[in-house]
């Protein structure tokens, strides 16, 4: 007997995702993302629209092998004027021979009259005949009604009657969409409760857009109505201001309802790595405060908070991060007190006894520093080193002799402006003085191509070090280009480890050197390296 309480997840990450303004996956992408969403335990995935365009032709050519979900292909209804079996986009639709395809069709009276400009019979006509006509060929064919609840709120018979086309034609879900994303929770649930009524014996889905910020609210609120599909995307993505995050969606359903999902226990562990692996793909920086999956969401900076987290995790946290893959932060910063510093010894391996006085001495550093303009709040590879120093534990890999920065803007003989930077920079290893010069398209990239070219000959584990991103942050303004800066850079490896290092001078080559030192020292502290002086 089929489970009442058994929620289907639906990711169309690979087809509303693509329309997120930026985006543009490759075939490879496609193939990588759809391969992690079968290993998750998603229900279905939607690969895209065959026939829109070549990424999405190749990649339905080539479909991926799923060993759980269900490969769907999205596609529209006919087009006026033509019959089912002679429509091109149909055809193109159902020559994917996927085992599912979710085909959009209107069921908002404004838009069959202003978008399609035909007679509202007819829209029900294309609905009806579209449906009947995929289910010839197709196992299971949805049908996601655009502007359901636009529609329903304008004109309830009119937007019934499509859904019931598409019912009666056999379609095996009704999407109920808040495409334009403007419904509120307690509209979503009013509505769905009385298409659950009208509509007795249809399956409902759940399609929402997140222009209020309300589409995990709105798609919890129709599941309680009754609805058991929900369509959503790997970290909201989706046209405008994205979907319905199925990741923060996925773990409120495991953990906080009596809904079942597809995923495991053991599956819902991969839930950072997979959100984190879109945004690799999309080479964004993932965003810190995600709900459950963020690098903040179990990120701990108050005193007070660290103090109470550290007696027992429960008091600030609203599950264990464990259980969704991800992981706790102790943050040290000017609100932190011993609390934090002695967690933050411990996560890094470090042994110190509470009262040591060099405890005391670091929180009293930290603060001080924070005031002069470190954040070690962003930078926690700065931190341990600060706090390894303190210890008297960090080698001594290499020593800054000196280095010097010239910048050029000229223009060419062809008349095109031309800027170039060149640094040289000496260091003293084993005793001798090595100096290098290298060029860059910028000063400091100019100065960290140098001071590689310097250290890679004695530490080869730099060799995969990179620097994937760089902020600049002017903290005293109102004393213009003299102006105390703070540079921030986020470096990474091929292991996967992203670090990242604070400096802060009058002098921002200067701000930056002193964040790519810490870069490079942090590299090499963990590489085991052995210090070549
Ligand atoms: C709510 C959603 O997110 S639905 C998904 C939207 N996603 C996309 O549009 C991405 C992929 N789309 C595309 O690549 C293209 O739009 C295509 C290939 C599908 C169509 O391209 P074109 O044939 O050039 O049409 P175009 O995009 O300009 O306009 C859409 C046409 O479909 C019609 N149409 C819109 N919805 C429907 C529907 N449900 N059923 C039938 N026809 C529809 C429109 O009226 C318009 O027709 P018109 O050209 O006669 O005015
Ligand atoms: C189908 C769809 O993407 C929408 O209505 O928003």
């Amino acid at each position: 007997m089929a489970d009442d309480n058994r929620v289907y997840l639906f990711d169309s990450t690979l087809r509303d995702g693509a329309q997120t303004q930026g985006v543009d996956f490759s075939v490879n992408d496609k193939l990588a993302i759809a391969q992690a969403l079968d290993r998750l335990g998603v229900d279905y995935v939607e690969g895209g629209w065959p026939g829109a365009n070549p990424t999405d032709d190749a990649f339905f050519g080539a479909p991926p092998a799923f060993n759980r979900a269900r490969f769907v292909a999205f596609g529209m209804t006919r087009r006026p004027g033509r019959s089912a079996a002679n429509d091109p986009g149909l055809n193109a639709l159902l020559n994917a021979k996927t085992p599912a395809v979710c085909m959009v069709g209107k069921s908002w009276d404004f838009h069959v009259d202003v978008a399609l400009g035909i007679s509202r019979s007819e829209n029900i006509d294309m609905i009806r005949e579209s449906v009947a006509h995929a289910g010839k060929s197709v196992d299971e064919v949805m049908f996601d009604a655009e502007h359901f609840f636009d529609g329903y709120k304008a004109n309830p018979q009119y937007a019934l009657d499509c859904a019931l086309a598409a019912y009666q034609a056999g379609a095996r879900w009704i999407v109920l969409c808040d495409t334009n994303g403007g419904t509120l929770p307690h509209e979503v649930e009013r509505i769905v409760g009385e298409v659950t009524a009208k509509i007795p014996g249809a399956r409902l889905g759940i399609h929402c857009h997140n222009d209020t910020e309300n589409a995990v609210a709105n798609s919890l609120a129709a599941v309680r109505a009754g609805v058991r599909q929900i369509q959503g995307t790997l970290n909201g993505l989706g046209e405008r201001c994205g979907n319905a995050n199925l990741v923060s969606l996925i773990p409120s359903l495991m953990l906080k309802s009596n809904f079942k999902v597809g995923l495991t226990e053991q599956d819902l562990k991969q839930l950072t790595h997979v959100s984190r692996l879109l945004d690799e793909r999309l080479n964004r920086a993932p965003n810190r405060s995600a709900a459950y999956v963020g690098e903040s969401a179990f990120a701990h900076k108050g005193g007070l908070h660290v103090s109470a987290v550290e007696k027992d995790p429960r008091t600030y946290e609203h599950i264990e991060p464990e259980l969704v893959g991800n992981r706790r932060h102790i943050v040290v910063s000017d609100q932190s007190g011993r609390a934090n510093i002695l967690a933050r010894f411990r996560e890094v391996g470090l042994d110190v006894e509470a009262d040591d006085g060099k405890v005391a001495a670091l929180v009293e550093t930290v603060k001080l520093r924070e005031y002069e303009g470190y954040a070690y709040d962003g930078a926690e590879a700065s931190f341990e080193l600060l706090a390894r120093r303190a210890l008297g534990s960090v080698p001594g890999y290499f020593r800054l002799a000196r280095f010097r920065v010239m910048d050029e803007r000229r223009w060419n003989v062809r008349g095109e402006l031309v800027t170039e930077s060149e640094a040289t920079v000496t260091i003293e290893l084993k005793g001798e003085q090595l100096m290098t010069v290298a060029t860059g398209n910028g000063p400091v990239n100019a100065l960290d191509t140098a001071l590689r070219k310097a250290l890679l000959p004695h530490y080869p584990e730099l060799g995969d070090m990179r620097l994937v991103d760089f902020k600049v942050r002017i903290l005293t303004p109102q004393a213009g280009t003299e102006a105390i800066t703070r540079v921030m850079i986020e470096s990474a490896d091929n292991a996967g480890e992203r670090w990242s290092t604070v400096g802060v001078s009058p002098n921002i080559i200067d701000a930056s050197y002193e964040a790519l030192n810490d870069a490079i020292t942090w590299k090499l502290l963990k590489s085991g390296a052995k210090s070549a002086e």
